[in-house]
């Protein structure tokens, strides 16, 4: 878009600069009387605008104010991200986007991102022609069906998109122009919201098979006719047969991925492989056990099979029986096979039936457990205490989102272990204390990897995303964690280096894209960390003439 001026660019989030436009940009620009006196710098706007957000008692108060200043003031809005990281990120992230989108309804204000329905079924290239921007690189798209743990919230899941895109830009220096949300609108099958007069959707339950298909074709043709074949499209919080479907018939014909299976994999193979410096031995070493069989769980364990087939050079076939996995089921066994999903099949390894978690850890003996169920408080007390009683060191990961579907607190992981755990989840929990010592839990969040592995994506111009590339993205965010960070018990780097991990991520993901003749951006740079570094988006100011 271009700069307007006077009134209308007070108005332009992208351009308005508030008090802190100067003297002359007030003359050149017909700001005159529009504002009053006082010139602030960026600076000190920054510091009104944190204590105010401070001010406000609850969470969803706080999300309210940061959007409304994405909406007013898009360079403070980023500068507040990047510089309290620690602070906004559960903010404009998991867990209270999460509440943001069960309650869309009533504090919508103004849309953000596209909303593609049925509606506009035969129409989506005009749709696309209507957003303001034309320079696309990175579109989130969700159908609202499994919005973080928490279901189907149908229209209402754009909050996601709309804030791992803020994640995009304040995390991996993508330009905020460049990165477009989108909610496909096929309805929703939750009755609540259904039933909700200020339900923003389309009020009808989900169309499926051929119409829905149709629909998401329509987009992804029409992405690609509009933006070009390089924009990067990341699939999120789709429920499991439509996300493996859409993966598997888009990866050969655009750049895509789905962050919940394969970002959350990439995430958790890097803590893993971090936590390995500190427990020893090789990945072919342990023993996974997983809680929920569905994106996440079969996600991460394929990566980790794959990681173990190249280290100890045999067949993937092979490492897979590593790993095991338990879904409401139980564990996921041979004489099962039959009445599997497709996607579950590889993990039906011979076993007799076992009916629950608890009994699945007493025969199987994991070394490290993660739970990507989806549900809360399943890793009880006799769970730990069983993993604790099996292992000197357990690794517990509760990758459940937000904190309420969190399989188990940090504090009931490092109580019920005695302080024996590694523990990681995927929502943040505080640092505390247990037995006069400090546990500082990590949060294993596909948001250490996406924002990285987009940059990566996008400044080698990418045309595909392999397998090869997700490794590369878990070597990348691995190589960012010190032993000092694993003396702690932390196996991942904190938040607060993000933009430095994400221009490590992005560099090797770009060289892996390179390496296997995916990258159409050329001639390769030869520094690519600097080059990462030097294609981050500021959120410093600009002057204007
Ligand atoms: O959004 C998050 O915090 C992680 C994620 O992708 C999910 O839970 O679906
Ligand atoms: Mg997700």
């Amino acid at each position: 878009s271009t700069m307007r001026s006077g009134y209308s660019l007070l108005r332009d989030p992208r351009y308005n600069k508030g008090l802190a436009f100067s003297e002359d940009e007030r003359d050149a620009h017909y700001l005159r009387g529009l504002l009053p006196p006082a010139i602030s710098s960026q600076q000190l706007q920054e510091k009104k605008l944190m204590i105010n957000v401070r001010q406000y008692q609850l969470p969803l108060q706080k999300y309210m104010a940061l959007m409304e200043l994405q909406e007013r003031n898009e360079r403070l809005f980023y500068k507040l991200l990047v510089d309290n990281v620690e602070e906004m990120l559960p903010i404009v992230y998991t867990p209270t986007v999460g509440e943001a989108c069960q309650k869309y309804g009533s504090i919508f204000r103004r849309p953000q991102g596209l909303f593609i329905s049925l509606k506009e079924k035969g129409k989506i290239v005009e749709v696309l022609k209507n957003w303001p921007e034309r320079v696309i690189q990175v579109i989130v798209v969700t159908d609202g069906e499994r919005i973080l743990g928490l279901g189907d919230l149908g229209c209402q899941g754009m909050g996601i998109p709309v804030g791992k895109l803020a994640l995009y830009t304040a995390l991996g220096g993508v330009r905020p122009s460049a990165c477009l949300p989108v909610t496909i609108d096929v309805g929703t099958n939750n009755e609540q919201l259904l039933k909700d007069e200020f339900y923003i959707g389309l009020r009808q339950k989900r169309a499926t098979g051929q119409e829905y298909s149709d629909l998401l074709h329509e987009f992804m043709c029409a992405v690609k006719q509009n933006y070009g074949e390089k924009v990067l499209i990341q699939f999120e919080d789709f429920a499991n047969h439509n996300a493996f479907d859409l993966l598997e018939k888009y990866r050969r014909t655009h750049p895509v991925f789905n962050d919940d299976i394969q970002g959350t994999a990439a995430v958790v193979l890097a803590g893993v492989v971090s936590a390995l410096k500190s427990l020893g031995g090789t990945l072919a070493d342990h023993t996974f056990l997983f809680l929920g069989a569905g994106e996440a769980g079969t996600g991460i364990a394929e990566l980790i099979a794959l990681e173990m087939s190249k280290q100890a050079k045999v067949p993937v076939e092979e490492t897979r029986k590593r790993i095991w996995l338990v879904d409401t089921k139980g564990l996921i066994v041979n004489s099962r096979k039959d009445t599997l999903q497709h996607f579950k099949k590889p993990w039906a390894h011979e076993h007799e039936p076992i009916k629950d978690l608890l009994n699945a850890i007493k025969a199987i003996k994991p070394t490290i457990l993660i739970g990507s169920s989806g549900v809360g408080r399943t890793f009880t007390r006799d769970v730990i205490e069983a993993m604790s009683s099996i292992n000197e060191t357990p690794v517990i990961m509760a990758l459940s989102n937000p904190t309420s579907q969190s399989e188990c607190t940090a504090e009931e992981a490092y109580t019920w272990s005695k302080g024996k755990a590694i523990f990681a989840s995927g929502s943040p929990f505080n640092p505390l204390q247990y037995n006069g010592k400090e546990f500082v839990p990590g949060q294993a969040n596909n948001a250490y990897i996406f924002p990285g592995l987009g940059l990566g994506l996008i400044i080698s111009g990418a045309i595909r995303v392999h397998d090869e590339i997700l490794l590369a993205a878990a070597e990348g965010l691995a190589g960012q964690v010190t032993r000092e960070n694993v003396e702690k018990g932390l196996i991942y780097p904190p938040f607060k280096n993000i933009r430095n991990i994400s221009a490590h991520i992005a560099a090797q993901v770009a060289a892996k894209a390179y390496d296997l003749g995916l990258a159409s951006q050329l001639p390769r740079p030869e520094d690519l960390v600097k080059y990462a570094k030097s294609c981050m988006y500021s959120p410093v100011y600009q002057n204007y003439r």
